[in-house]
């Protein structure tokens, strides 16, 4: 049996701007119907990259391949293949969202027999129906990014591209918008690329690429790199940590210590022989003890040495 081919293919991509070399090097497909998270810090290259998958940038190297076209020699093809949901809204505000959707539908081809039930369609699917006819201006932010969204899939691309789809929303809001995302995928097996820097939206993910400083540090669905992690993290805080982490190591060399601020990081194969030899036995008393199963920020700490708030941070110092 011949092999599915990957909707994107991204090889050897690269991009540099003057002396910044944004983009590293970058191999990497996505399967149809996948949900494909990347996930960094600001500043890690993701828009970058994002931009130059939709057609928007050139890159410096390398090739990008979507729905069997090549992005830098047949941008038509990709621009009708892909629909994109950036972090700017971008919907005009005096017009209602039906005609809003109807000015994309004209720009994107849209046949006009198909129009109607298509807007119908991609507003039921992010229950914007009853709000048809009203003046965008009048939208909370939760309801123009669904709009956006479901401008978005007018065209029946084959990939969404959503960049920091919930970015200035609040907690509940960015909750719901997931679910329409999901339902999205449900309904019409769309496949989603997505960036985000929330740990907790990448988990929607089938599959993961971690990204810091221009390069993929690890890819993989967020179950497989969490148990490649192996074991549990026991968060531990002593009266020294400096010398409690040196004894750990010293006693236990499969354990995995990590120091940061406050709190010491370890990862161990067998929490409950470990915890019980420390709280017994470790020189420095134990003040705080937790235990828990890996997340995300732990991948991101395990591959980088810092967790990915804090890379943000020395990002934007950087920056
Ligand atoms: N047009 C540009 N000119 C010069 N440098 C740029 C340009 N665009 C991006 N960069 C730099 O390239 C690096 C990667 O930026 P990029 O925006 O791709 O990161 P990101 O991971 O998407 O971050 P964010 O989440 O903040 O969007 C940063 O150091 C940024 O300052």
């Amino acid at each position: 049996m011949k092999a599915l081919e990957p909707i994107i293919k991204v090889t050897g991509l690269k991009k540099s701007f003057k002396k910044k070399e944004a983009v590293k090097g970058l191999d990497f497909e996505v399967q149809e119907g996948e949900i494909f998270g990347f996930l960094g810090p600001n500043g890690a290259g993701k828009s970058t990259t994002i931009n130059m998958i939709c057609t928007m940038l050139a890159p410096s190297e390398g090739s990008i391949i979507i729905n069997g076209y090549d992005v830098s020699k047949q941008k038509d093809k990709v621009r009708e293949s892909i629909g994109i949901i950036f972090q700017e809204n971008t919907l005009d505000k005096k017009l209602t969202a039906d005609e809003n959707l109807k000015l994309h539908c004209r720009f994107y081809k849209v046949p006009k027999e198909k129009r109607e039930q298509r807007i119908q369609e991609v507003l039921e699917i992010v229950d914007l129906v009853n709000e048809r006819k009203q003046r965008v201006e009048t939208f909370s932010g939760g309801m123009k990014r669904r709009l956006e969204i479901a401008r978005g899939l007018l065209h029946y691309p084959r990939v969404l591209f959503l960049d920091e789809p919930t970015v200035g929303l609040d907690p509940q809001t960015r909750a719901h918008l997931w679910e329409y995302i999901l339902r999205l995928k449900e309904k019409e097996g769309i496949t989603m690329f997505l960036t985000t820097h929330y740990l907790d939206e990448a988990e929607i993910s089938d599959r993961v690429a971690i990204m810091d400083e221009g390069r993929i540090i690890a890819i993989d669905s967020p179950k497989a790199l969490k148990s490649e992690l192996g074991g549990d993290i026991i968060e531990l805080e002593t009266e020294n940590n400096v010398s409690a982490s040196e004894e750990i190591r010293r006693r236990f060399p499969e354990a995995e210590v990590t120091l940061q601020d406050e709190t010491m990081y370890v990862k161990v194969p067998d929490s409950d022989a470990f915890v019980a030899t420390i709280i017994k036995e470790l020189t420095a008393p134990v003040t705080r003890l937790n235990i828990r199963r890996p997340t995300l920020n732990d991948v991101f700490l395990a591959f980088t040495g810092r967790k990915i708030g804090e890379a943000e941070e020395q990002g934007k110092a950087g920056s």
